[in-house]
C-alpha cells in the first residue's frame, strides 16, 4: 500500500465494456475504478474476462461498447502504442522480451531512439542501468542477452521496460507466478515505491493472500460481468471474494474432505489404492526423478513455478513428451501397465500395441 492515502478522484474510469468474440461475449459491460497510486486487484476465475479486459486497457482489442476515462479525459485506446504514449504500460505473464537482444536493447524496444536523444549505445547502456538500480537490481547487466537471465531476473527487465516510458498506471498479470517466495518480497518493495509515487498498478493473481499483503481494492470479475467493484482487499472475508469469484458459497465449492490416512497407511494417497504410479520420470534438461501417485477420487495439486516444468510433467504423462521412468495407470479400461513415453502414432496403433502388451492407457 502507498504511504499517503490513494487520490479520491480516480485515475482510470471504464464503463460498460463489451467485447464480443466469434461465439464469446468475453466482457459483457465491465466496470473499473482505479485510483491514482493503488494497487487495484483484478480477480475472476479461468475464463472471466481479465485477460480480455487488460488487453482493451493495454490497445490491445478494441471493445464493442462502452467508455474509457484517463486522468479526467475520454481516451481511445487505439493500440499498444497509444496505451503506452497515455502512460499506461502492461507486463503481460508470458514476459514479451526477445531472448536474443540484450536487456537494454529489450528496455528500449519500441522507442524511437532519436526523440530519445540516446546517441549511443553506450548512453542507453547507462538508461537501462538507471532504471535497474531504481527497481533494486543494479546487479543485471545492461549488454547481458535476456535469454541468460533467470525468470525472476526478466521480470524485472519487464518492469523497467514500463517504467522506461512515462507511466501512470502498470498492469501485471500474475507477476508472482515466475518468482520464489523472496523474489515476491522484492516485487512487493518495488510495487510500494511505484505507488508512493502515485503510479497506479493493476495486479492480476488468483493468489489470495497476496492480494491481502499489497492490495488496496478489488474488483471481481464473473461471466464476464463485474461482480463487484472497490472492495477493500485486506478486510474483505475470503468466503465473500470466493463467493463473488464462484457465484456459490464457500461450502459448496470445497466438498467436505476426507479423513487423513492413517499413520503407516500408503503415502500419499489418501489411504486409497494408487490409480496412477509415476517413478522417475524424466525428460533431459526440463525436470528429472519425479515420483508421485494418485489415488481414486482424490485431486493433487502439482506446484511450481514458471519454468519448473509442471506443463511439461503433464504432457510426458499423456505422451507428448519422451521420457524415462515409468507411468502406470492401474484399473483401467486396459489390464496391466503402459509406459506412455514409448507410445507413438495414432490412436488405432496404441490401441492395439497396448492391448499386445498388455498394458493399460491413461483416458485423459
Ligand atoms: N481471442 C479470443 N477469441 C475468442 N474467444 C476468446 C478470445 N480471448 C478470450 N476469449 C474467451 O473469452 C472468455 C474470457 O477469457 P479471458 O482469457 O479474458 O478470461 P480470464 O479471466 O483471463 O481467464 P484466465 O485466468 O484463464 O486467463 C473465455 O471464454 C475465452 O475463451
Amino acid at each position: 500500500m502507498s504511504e499517503s492515502p490513494p487520490d479520491p478522484i480516480p485515475l482510470l474510469l471504464m464503463r460498460g465494456i463489451v467485447k464480443q468474440f466469434p461465439g464469446v461475449r468475453a466482457l459483457d459491460g465491465v466496470d473499473l475504478e482505479v485510483l491514482p497510486g493503488e494497487v487495484h486487484c483484478l480477480l475472476g476465475q479461468n475464463g472471466a474476462g481479465k485477460s480480455t479486459l487488460i488487453k482493451v486497457l493495454a490497445g490491445a482489442h478494441q471493445p464493442d461498447e462502452g467508455t474509457i476515462t484517463l486522468g479526467g479525459e475520454a481516451v481511445r485506446l487505439s493500440s499498444p502504442t497509444a496505451a503506452i504514449k497515455l502512460g499506461i504500460s502492461t507486463i503481460y505473464q508470458e514476459l514479451d522480451l526477445v531472448d536474443g537482444l540484450s536487456v537494454a536493447e529489450n528496455i528500449f524496444l519500441g522507442h524511437e531512439m532519436a526523440r530519445l536523444g540516446f546517441v549511443s549505445r553506450g548512453e542507453a547502456n547507462r538508461a537501462a542501468r538507471g532504471l535497474l538500480e531504481r527497481l533494486g537490481h543494479g546487479e543485471i547487466r545492461p549488454n547481458t542477452e535476456v535469454g541468460r537471465l533467470s525468470p525472476a531476473a526478466k521480470q524485472v527487465v519487464s518492469m523497467a521496460r514500463a517504467l522506461s516510458h512515462d507511466t501512470r498506471l502498470i498492469i501485471m498479470d500474475e507477476p508472482s507466478a515466475a518468482l520464489a517466495h523472496d523474489e515476491v518480497g522484492n516485487l512487493f518493495r518495488i510495487i510500494r515505491e511505484l505507488t508512493a509515487q502515485r503510479v497506479a498498478v493493476v495486479y492480476i493473481s488468483h493468489r489470495l493472500e497476496e492480494i491481502r499483503e499489497i492490495g488496496d481494492r478489488v474488483t471481481v470479475l464473473k461471466d464476464g460481468r463485474t461482480a463487484a467493484v472497490g472492495l477493500p482487499a485486506k478486510t474483505t472475508p475470503t468466503a465473500q471474494v470466493v463467493a463473488l469469484m464462484t457465484g456459490r458459497n464457500v461450502e459448496y465449492v470445497f466438498p467436505p474432505r476426507r479423513p487423513a490416512p492413517a499413520a503407516g497407511a500408503e503415502e500419499s494417497t489418501g489411504g486409497g489404492e494408487p490409480v496412477l504410479r509415476v517413478r522417475d520420470l524424466t525428460v533431459p534438461g526440463v525436470f528429472a526423478g519425479v515420483s508421485f501417485e494418485v489415488a481414486a477420487g482424490e485431486i493433487v495439486g502439482l506446484a511450481g513455478l514458471v519454468g519448473s516444468g509442471r506443463s511439461e510433467i503433464i504432457e510426458a504423462i499423456y505422451g507428448a513428451r519422451r521420457f524415462s521412468g515409468s507411468v502406470v495407470l492401474e484399473g483401467g479400461r486396459w489390464a496391466g501397465a503402459v509406459r506412455l513415453g514409448r507410445c507413438a502414432g495414432g490412436w488405432g496403433w496404441r490401441r492395439r500395441s497396448v492391448r499386445r502388451r498388455r498394458c493399460c492407457w491413461i483416458r485423459v
